[in-house]
């Protein structure tokens, strides 16, 4: 199973207490995670095996939303910064309409990520 994790630079630090606190499950799941380039490098940091794309502001978020077209990625995490200015905010609409037109969950806080990952 693919799970895309993406945070705005405000809600890094929670994706990554979010990674820990299901650190097992994603091993014993044998999840892949894939990710937007600084979230990747993040989780990396942080012990997590990570399939890196492009940073969100350069494409990453338009190079998932591919993934999602493609049926290649089966849940998206995305822990949204809803306070902040993104001049990429087309990148992640487009995200979030092809997560709704291919029916892929699409969790944009911790307390749905934590509902959706614990109902794999
Ligand atoms: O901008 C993002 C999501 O829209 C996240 O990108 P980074 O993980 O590269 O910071």
């Amino acid at each position: 199973m693919e799970i895309a994790i993406i945070a705005h630079d405000g809600k890094k630090a929670e994706m990554i207490q979010f990674l820990m606190d299901f650190k097992a499950l994603i091993i014993s799941k044998n999840i892949t995670l894939i990710a937007t380039g600084t979230t990747g490098k993040n989780a990396e940091k942080a012990g997590f095996t990570v399939n890196k794309y492009l940073s969100g502001p350069y494409g990453g978020d338009a190079q998932i939303a591919g993934r999602v077209a493609e049926g290649k990625t089966d849940m998206v995490l995305f822990f949204r910064d809803p306070l902040g200015m993104h001049p990429h905010e087309p990148d992640i609409a487009m995200l979030m309409r092809l997560c709704d037109v291919h029916d892929v969950p699409l969790a944009t806080n911790p307390a749905t990520a934590e509902l959706l990952i614990k109902a794999i």
